[in-house]
């Protein structure tokens, strides 16, 4: 079973690794043995430590990819072009697909699973969500006889670990960013990571296979990280919160909401004590109830890993014959405006420190009707800050309510507003 791989940088070089270091394992597991054909990079380089053949590198993916020696091609160069040219003229050539590829697979999965199915390959992604943890074939097989609902979780291992960073140590948020970068979790474009991109994409993917409909990316609300001050983390954790990075993604009166933003969670949650670059994922669905899937969610070996299990598992479809599932999303939901989207709110307002001030910002609130559930007051010389959570309100309602608190005249500056799940 010769296999191409397309990309050899964190997660690739593991890849190659694993598929030389397990060798008879992989083999007696297949019941042929898989066998590195070619190694596609961007540039030829010594690469020590690699136990492979340094023939085996190449520049020129198209022309690996079109020999007619090759079965399996794994996609671990991320992006959308050239990995998506190169898939299909693998697919095209008659190979099985494994990518790692969130970006595409979200941008233009429709295109790949058409590919697939009009060639008769199998197109496998498990490590393209939560890196190490087995999340989408639960998806796709193991309750595909069930109903799921909701879909909550840490998807992205960059921000957690930067999040986690700021909340423990006190780190700043560069420092954190740099930290994560070395250790192979960001992406090639950390932009990607910490304006919520990468978990946009996972989200949009985990929403296709639960509710068996195509999320468009596009449709997903996305928020980042970047706006998250140390203030925040601050008054988090005064409130016995933790923020992380969330992507949800829910059944709603027959529609379909997802959503990718930083919020507050209660210590207690069990999504608070996921730490560094670690991921976790609760299903909801209706027979099963919840589930939870948890380990790491970035780097390089954790990641290789769930790319070798899709190895393995196209690699035995080529062996006993057949296919594994294609795409399922014959149900065309509508997306749910998030505007519509109910939950609570953390508001922190600088504001004068004179008569009348707490009226006023009470007024706004209630005009929109936001319901304040709790306010802090952070006293300063002639300033203040004042901290409010509300009950559950819509996203759109709130938007308002900030809209209008913006200009008043008592209000120097709104400083923060956080979504607070989970209580
Ligand atoms: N890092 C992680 O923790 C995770 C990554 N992923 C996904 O895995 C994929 C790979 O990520 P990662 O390994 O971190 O990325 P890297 O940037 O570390 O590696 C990319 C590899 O692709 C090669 N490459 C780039 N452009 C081309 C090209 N035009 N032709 C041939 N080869 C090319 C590079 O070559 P060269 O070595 O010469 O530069 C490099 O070997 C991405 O889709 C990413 O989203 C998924 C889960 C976790
Ligand atoms: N950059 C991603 C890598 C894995 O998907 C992350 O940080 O989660």
């Amino acid at each position: 079973m010769r296999v191409a791989l397309l990309g050899c940088g964190v997660v690739g070089s593991e890849v190659a690794r694993l598929i030389v270091e397990n060798g008879d394992d992989l083999a007696a597991r297949v019941g042929r043995p898989l066998e590195l054909a070619g190694i596609a990079v961007r540039r030829k380089r010594e690469r020590p430590g690699l136990p492979v053949d340094p023939d085996l590198f190449t520049t020129d993916a198209t022309g690996l990819v079109s020999r007619d020696d090759i079965d399996l091609v794994v996609e671990v160069i991320g992006g959308i072009e050239p990995a998506r040219s190169l898939i299909l003229a693998a697919m095209k050539n008659g190979a099985s697909v494994v990518s790692a590829n969130k970006a595409l697979l979200a941008e233009d999965g429709a295109t790949l699973f058409a590919a697939a199915q009009e060639h008769g390959v199998d197109l496998y992604y498990e490590a393209a969500v939560a890196g190490a943890i087995p999340i989408l074939r639960p998806l796709r097989e193991s309750l595909v006889g069930d109903q799921v609902q909701r879909v909550l979780g840490i998807v992205n291992g960059t921000t957690n670990f930067i999040l986690s960073s700021m909340d423990e140590t006190g780190a700043g948020f560069a420092e954190a960013l740099d930290e994560a970068t070395a250790l192979g979790y960001a992406e090639a474009d950390p932009t990607a990571d910490v304006e919520g991109f990468d978990a946009a994409a996972k989200a949009a993917i985990l929403a296709s296979l639960a509710f068996h409909t195509r999320v468009p990316l596009g449709a997903v609300h996305r928020e980042g990280i970047t706006e998250v001050t140390a203030a925040d983390v601050a008054s988090a954790k005064a409130m016995g919160h933790v923020v992380k990075l969330l992507a949800i993604a829910e059944l709603v009166d027959g529609a379909v909401a997802v959503r990718v933003h930083p919020a507050m969670i209660p210590r207690e949650h069990p999504l608070a004590s996921v730490r560094d670059a670690f991921n976790a994922v609760f299903v909801q669905s209706a027979a099963a109830g919840q589930l939870m899937f948890y380990g790491r969610g970035a780097g390089g070996a954790p990641t290789a890993s769930a790319v070798l299990g899709d190895l393995v598992a196209v690699a035995r479809h080529r062996t006993g014959g057949g296919l594994g599932p294609g795409e399922s999303s014959y149900a065309d939901l509508p997306v749910r405006p998030m505007g519509d989207t109910l939950t609570r709110y953390h508001v922190s307002l600088d504001v004068d420190d004179r008569p009348g001030v707490l009226a006023a910002v009470a007024t706004a609130f209630a005009r929109h009707g936001v319901s304040i559930q709790t306010v802090r007051q952070e006293g300063h010389a002639d300033d203040a800050v004042l901290v409010l959570v509300t009950h559950t309100a819509r996203d759109a309602d709130l938007a308002a309510t900030v809209e209008e608190l913006r200009a008043l005249e008592i209000v120097r500056d709104v400083s923060s507003v956080m979504r607070v799940e989970g209580v």
